[in-house]
């Protein structure tokens, strides 16, 4: 092949991947991730350590969703698989506003349920022991179903401290 047929054959295959990769941009799924902060009480009555008392934590929810980049001209969101101001109002009202500065009791722990249902407005009374992992299912059942068209739950991370933490993708 000549010089200028090699140039050619360059800039043509470039132009082809460009345009293709152009494309992938909006049609390969994509992922974010948003962060919240939640301040919590819980306690683990049958654990054999101190997770047995009443105590606190200051959790952290990361939760990643997927979803195509929105490429309609113009629109806010153009370029984003969603825009993460939005992301944090669903974790907010779902996940944040039903335990912040509130108590996650296991329902058969009675002795404390009683307790911190006279004590405390807010309370949110788990079906297992309100673990780690416990959580981080319990966050991503909120949050699922009130996510935009179009964009999926991939997973919740939840840290109960900053050592540990559960993860857990759905069923
Ligand atoms: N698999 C799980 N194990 C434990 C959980 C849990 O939710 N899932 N929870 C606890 C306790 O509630 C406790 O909060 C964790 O305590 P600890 O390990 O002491 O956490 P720290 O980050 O303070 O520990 P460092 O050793 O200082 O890092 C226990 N287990």
């Amino acid at each position: 092949m000549g010089r200028f047929a090699k140039n050619h054959f360059f800039c043509v295959h470039f132009a082809c991947y460009r345009e293709k990769e152009k494309e992938n941009l909006f049609t390969n799924p994509m992922r974010i991730s948003r962060k919240i902060e939640i301040d919590y009480g819980h306690t683990l009555p049958n654990s054999f350590s101190f997770c047995n008392q009443l105590h606190g934590h200051r959790g952290v929810v990361v939760a990643t969703v997927e979803g195509r980049l929105i490429d309609r001209e113009g629109d806010g969101e153009e370029g984003m698989v969603m825009d993460f101001k939005f992301l944090k109002e669903v974790m907010v009202e779902h996940i944040h506003d039903k335990l912040d500065h509130g108590f996650a009791v296991w329902k058969h722990d009675h002795e404390d349920l009683d307790f911190i249902l006279k004590r405390n407005s807010r309370v949110l009374v788990t079906e297992e022991p309100p673990t780690a992992e416990c959580l981080a299912k319990w966050a991503f059942n909120q949050i699922r179903c009130n996510l935009p068209e179009g964009v999926a739950l991939k997973q919740i991370r939840w840290y109960e401290t900053p050592n540990n933490w559960a993860e857990y993708e759905g069923e």
